[in-house]
């Protein structure tokens, strides 16, 4: 990559943009609320399951200016939920910034695995235990998305739950090649421990991106 263009990345003045669409939100506290999607390159988290594991390798996605996203993203959408991707491996605050001036509501899907950077209306983190979230993410949180893949999910998720603050939504969410498995025990646990929601990836069951 050019200097000059590292150099802008570096700051979050451009950013690997791996694609956007228009859809609903899929997960959690606003499932079926439309929204516009910002997917950013990038990630070393290393969730064996994940769903978008071509996000990444960061050099694979063409370094995009941030004022253009956003005035782009604005057209579509009052809410544009910036994803990965781990979006916080760059600094989010030219594109927060650029969206805020243009008065859309900023929401990111994080694993808050990096240094909490952005001015957010609504924080949804999703903790992997590969690379733990920041204590700073924890407790910016408006919503704890944790993936169940197996039974011992449910104590990490109660680990997590412990770090949050008290206002903080609680959803469990199945991996989704361990649904059918897994949905059984979750609902089960819900009902037991009412204090967590379920959240389906709805978008997989409507076939939208
Ligand atoms: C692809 S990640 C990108 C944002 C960020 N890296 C993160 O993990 O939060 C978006 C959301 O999808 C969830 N996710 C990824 N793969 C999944 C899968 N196979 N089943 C269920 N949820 C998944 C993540 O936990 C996260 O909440
Ligand atoms: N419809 C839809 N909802 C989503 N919620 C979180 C997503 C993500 O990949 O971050 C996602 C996604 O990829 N599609
Ligand atoms: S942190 Fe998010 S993008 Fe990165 S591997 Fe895990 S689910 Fe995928
Ligand atoms: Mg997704």
């Amino acid at each position: 990559m050019k200097r000059e263009i590292k150099e802008l990345v570096d700051r979050g003045e451009m950013l690997p943009l791996m694609e956007e669409f228009y859809t609903i939100q899929g997960e959690g506290y606003f499932k079926g609320t439309a929204a516009y999607f910002i997917r950013v390159g990038g990630c070393d988290v290393g969730c064996h399951w994940c769903d978008v594991k071509e996000s990444w390798d960061a050099n694979l996605h063409p370094p995009t200016k941030t004022d253009s996203i956003a005035e782009n993203a604005a057209k579509y959408s009052d809410t544009i939920v910036v994803t990965g991707g781990e979006p916080l491996m760059w600094d989010m605050n030219p594109l927060t910034k650029a969206l805020k001036d243009r008065g859309v509501k900023t929401h990111i899907e994080t694993s808050g695995a990096y240094e909490l950077t952005g001015d957010w209306d609504w924080i949804c983190l999703s903790p992997k235990k590969t690379k733990l979230p920041l204590q700073e993410v924890h407790k910016a949180a408006h919503e704890l998305k944790v993936i169940v893949y197996n039974k011992h999910d449910f104590k990490f998720a109660e680990e997590q739950a412990a770090q949050v603050g008290e206002d903080c939504i609680l959803f469990l969410q199945p991996e989704w090649s361990k649904k059918d498995e897994m949905i059984p025990l979750m609902v089960e646990y819900v009902m037991k421990n009412p204090k967590w929601k379920m959240s389906l990836q709805t978008h997989k069951y409507m076939n939208i991106p």
